[in-house]
């Protein structure tokens, strides 16, 4: 069982690896669904309940890998030498051998300009692909370009890592409703490249809504949380699950850099936690490409959530001036 360095302390219940690829003997928190004719068949209720659904082949059913793929290679271009790029450009699982973490990290800042209108559309798609869930779906701004090279070949201290825990480097155990998402939130974890035990994503299903003590951020350690789960994906699949379970970056241990982008919807009106550190909006797609489409937010922000996030801007301005 792999465990993060500085990781939360391990509980007395045995871990397992699943595999989203259906390894004899995962645990019924783990499933595999295939997209089909009707679109993607998965109860956004039952990831909610603390399921792990990795949707297999899911970027490529809804037509996005090909465009995410293109666009990497175009930010590969922009950064790096040519002979360089020509080694990343079709695997970016290559890029530590070829590019210094300056130009990865550029490379992943260009990616997030490059991807930010376009993964609009693909989280939407995703949306419209899912089957019918009772609830209205908002949809956030988020994205997320996570490129993490190995370990080994990320120097400590690297001036140009700082706000990119989670994005290039680990990030340590954490619930994402602590700082800001809604505990109605589901992560949207796209793979684009190989996503292997080693440099994927750990997960504590033993803690999943268990009250535990934070620093606004990060787990504080020490806690029991029980043994940590690792996924495995293949590039296109999409992994669903509940923000609200405590996960954490796996370190990087293979030789292959690991490349995800993730994106965030809502089940349902948001309901945010009270003590969180911050806070962000879900849109109403339904307003998008009408003349409402300013107040998409409008939902989010008519929620506790959403007025005590008023008041603390309000609060900062006249502190501020
Ligand atoms: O990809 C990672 O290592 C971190 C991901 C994460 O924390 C998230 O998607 O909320
Ligand atoms: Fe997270």
């Amino acid at each position: 069982m792999t465990r993060p360095a500085d990781g939360p302390a391990a509980g007395s219940v045995d871990g397992w690896a699943g595999s989203a690829a259906g390894s004899v003997g995962a645990p019924a928190a783990l499933h595999s669904v295939e997209p089909g004719p009707y679109g993607i068949p998965v109860s956004l209720r039952h990831v909610l309940d603390g399921a792990l659904v990795a949707v297999k082949g899911g970027l490529r059913h809804i037509g996005a890998l090909e465009t995410i793929r293109r666009e990497a290679a175009r930010a590969v271009a922009a950064a790096l030498p040519a002979a360089e790029a020509a080694q990343v450009s079709g695997a970016l699982e290559n890029a530590h051998r070829h590019a210094d973490t300056g130009q990865i990290a550029a490379v992943r800042t260009d990616l997030e300009t490059r991807l930010r209108p376009f993964s609009r559309t693909v989280l939407h798609d995703v949306a419209r692909a899912l089957e019918p869930q009772g609830a209205r779906l908002y949809l956030s701004g988020h994205l997320g370009i996570r490129i993490m090279p190995p370990e080994r070949s990320v120097g400590a201290g690297e001036e140009e890592l700082a706000g990119l825990e989670g994005f290039l480097t680990p990030r340590d155990a954490h619930v994402d409703s602590w700082f800001n998402t809604a505990v109605n939130s589901v992560n949207l974890w796209m793979a684009v490249g190989p996503v292997r035990s080693g440099n994927g994503l750990l997960f504590y299903p033993d803690a999943y809504r268990r009250p535990l003590r934070h620093d606004g951020h990060t787990l504080v350690p020490g806690q029991e949380v029980g043994a940590p789960v690792d996924v495995e994906l293949d590039p296109g699949d999409i992994l669903l699950f509940a923000g609200d379970h405590l996960h954490a970056s796996q370190p990087n241990s293979t030789d292959e850099t690991r490349f995800v982008i993730t994106k965030r919807l809502c089940v349902g009106v948001p309901r945010y936690p009270s003590g969180a550190t911050g806070w962000v909006p879900y849109e109403d797609p339904r307003l998008w490409g009408t003349r409402w489409e300013r107040w998409a937010t409008w939902r989010s922000r008519l929620t506790p959530g959403g007025v005590r996030e008023t008041l603390r801007t309000a609060r900062h301005r006249r502190s501020g001036s």
